[in-house]
């Protein structure tokens, strides 16, 4: 008997984008994908909670993490570390759950190395301009930060033919939709090819 795996989804996209408040949304829908919670060496914004929106941790300490290969992906971003933590993505993927990543585009690009066979969306903004009002909007950075966000998000558009989807964060509700359709629909794709390979063995046998 052959141990189905769980899929790796990848959401990435630009700074203010909206991936934080699609993937929430996703969540209160979906109970059967599993969150990975990042690490990084960012402050922490009022409101969030270490362990559960991130491990906040300290320079030092995410060099360990990277020194013992405990990071699947890291990224460096606007001056902080940001990183995926391997072990509960392994554990989990291999006990044949599927887990969601909400990461930026360099550190998507690593995973790809290492997970081909994983599924990576691209969130874009309506426009330019939308996500520069999100991002002020939203009042957690600075006008500096903001402008670095903004160039970094240029830089990462052009990385979006790299990915299997692109959804356009319109309206939280649509975007929602859209990524709940491509998780549902690569479940489709992964139970048909299962039921053609157990047919084909049937065959063999
Ligand atoms: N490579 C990588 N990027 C991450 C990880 N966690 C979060 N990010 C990305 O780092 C960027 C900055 O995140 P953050 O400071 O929380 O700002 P926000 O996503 O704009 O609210 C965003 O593009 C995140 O998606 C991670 O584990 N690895
Ligand atoms: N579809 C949308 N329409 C309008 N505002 C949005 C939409 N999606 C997210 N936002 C707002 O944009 C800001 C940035 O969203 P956030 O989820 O923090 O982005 P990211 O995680 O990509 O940096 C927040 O203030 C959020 O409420």
């Amino acid at each position: 008997m052959i141990k189905e795996k769980g899929i790796l989804f990848v959401l990435s996209g630009p700074s203010g984008v909206g991936k934080g408040t699609v993937r929430k949304a996703l969540f209160e829908h979906d109970t059967n994908l599993k969150y990975s919670i990042s690490m990084t060496t960012r402050n922490r914004r009022e409101g969030e909670q270490d362990g559960v929106d991130y491990f906040f941790r300290t320079h030092d300490e995410f060099r360990e993490m990277i020194d013992h290969n405990r990071l699947l992906e890291y990224a460096e971003y606007v001056g902080n570390y940001y990183g995926t933590p391997r072990q509960y993505v392994e554990e989990m993927i291999e006990a044949g759950h599927d887990v969601f990543l909400e990461i930026e585009v360099q550190g998507a690009m690593q995973v790809k190395k290492n997970f081909p066979q994983g599924v990576f969306v691209f969130l874009i903004p309506p426009s330019l301009e939308e996500l520069k009002n999100r991002i002020q909007d939203r009042g957690t950075e600075s006008e500096d930060l903001i402008a670095s966000r903004l160039q970094e998000a240029r830089n990462e558009i052009e990385m979006m033919e790299a990915y299997d989807y692109v959804v356009v964060n319109d309206s939280v509700e649509n975007a929602v939709k859209k990524v709940q359709a491509i998780v549902q629909g690569e479940h489709c794709k992964k139970e048909r090819v299962a039921k053609q390979y157990k047919a084909l063995l049937e065959v063999e046998k």
